[in-house]
């Protein structure tokens, strides 16, 4: 296989939106309902290059979180977010109903955290007037085995300082920045500097965006927390794929089962983690 291979786009259009879907992570790179902003942010220019994450879109956080996690703490393991976004898919298979259509990808996943069990990925990307994506992995060893995943959506906003999220109050959440360990959530969220934040909630979110005139609904399924991340202006200097003001531009926000509560596969289990974004 050559580099070209691992870095075929593919462009997919019906009545309801647009998708965008790099085969290297089946990365979404772009969703865009028709007659809208898009919906999910990607950068003006992707770029691509072997070993490296893509920035934006919506990267497939598997089978480790952050540096992986254990004895109940931080882990070192690399690279960051784990083999699944930095490796390539393999595209199965385009459908198209009445009221959506539905790209799928499959991955053999040989870097599970624990014992090195193979894993077996499945990603169904469904659009319509929503969008689904849902990742399935399968323990196919012979041992119970771990894994942390997240589904680490950039969502694009107007102006992240016009932004209100809802649906976290009351939430317990891990500040990974000052090492908080259970802040509560009082009332909305509305970002004022760098954030990067674990919560022990699966409740819906809604994302109130004034400039766009719009809210976007998100749900998850089997998610066990929700993770939310903008870098801000200093810490996007640091990323590289970043022009200026793109931090304006997104907040991300994830469907996780990471940390603590990382899934545990017995031989031939399956778990499913799911989110979907409407308008
Ligand atoms: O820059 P990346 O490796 O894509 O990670 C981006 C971010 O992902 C998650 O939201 C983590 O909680 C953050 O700690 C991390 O900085």
């Amino acid at each position: 296989m050559n580099d070209k291979d691992d870095f075929v786009i593919r462009e997919f259009e019906n009545a309801y939106s647009t998708l965008e879907i790099s085969d290297y992570g089946a990365h979404v790179l772009s969703w865009t309902p028709q007659g809208q902003w898009p919906v999910i942010w990607r950068p003006q220019a992707i770029s691509l290059q072997a070993g490296a994450a893509i920035r934006g879109g919506i990267p497939i956080v598997a089978p480790w979180f952050s540096a992986g996690y254990r004895d109940g703490k931080s882990a070192n393991t690399s690279p960051k977010h784990g083999t699944a976004r930095i490796s390539r898919w393999q595209y199965c298979d385009y459908r198209q109903e009445l009221s959506h259509s539905s790209v799928c990808y499959e991955y053999e996943c040989v870097d599970a955290d624990v014992a090195r069990t193979p894993l077996h990925m499945q990603y169904n990307i469904t659009f319509g007037e929503a969008l689904t994506v849902a990742l399935k992995i399968r323990n196919k060893g012979r041992a119970q085995t771990r894994c942390e995943c997240a589904l680490h959506s950039y969502i694009r906003v107007s102006d992240i300082s016009n932004t209100v999220i809802s649906g976290l109050a009351g939430a317990s959440y891990w500040n990974a920045i000052s090492g908080e360990v259970n802040g509560i959530q009082k009332g909305d969220l509305m970002l004022a500097g760098a954030t990067d934040r674990i919560y022990e909630s699966v409740n819906p979110i809604d994302i109130r965006d004034e400039g766009y005139g719009r809210v976007l609904h998100i749900t998850a399924e089997g998610s066990r927390q929700t993770v939310i991340w903008n870098p801000w202006e200093e810490g996007a200097r640091a990323i590289p794929d970043l022009d200026a003001c793109d931090w304006k531009r997104f907040v991300c926000i994830e469907a996780a089962a990471c940390r603590e509560h990382a899934v545990i596969l017995d031989p031939g289990e399956e778990y499913v983690l799911s989110q979907t974004i409407a308008l």
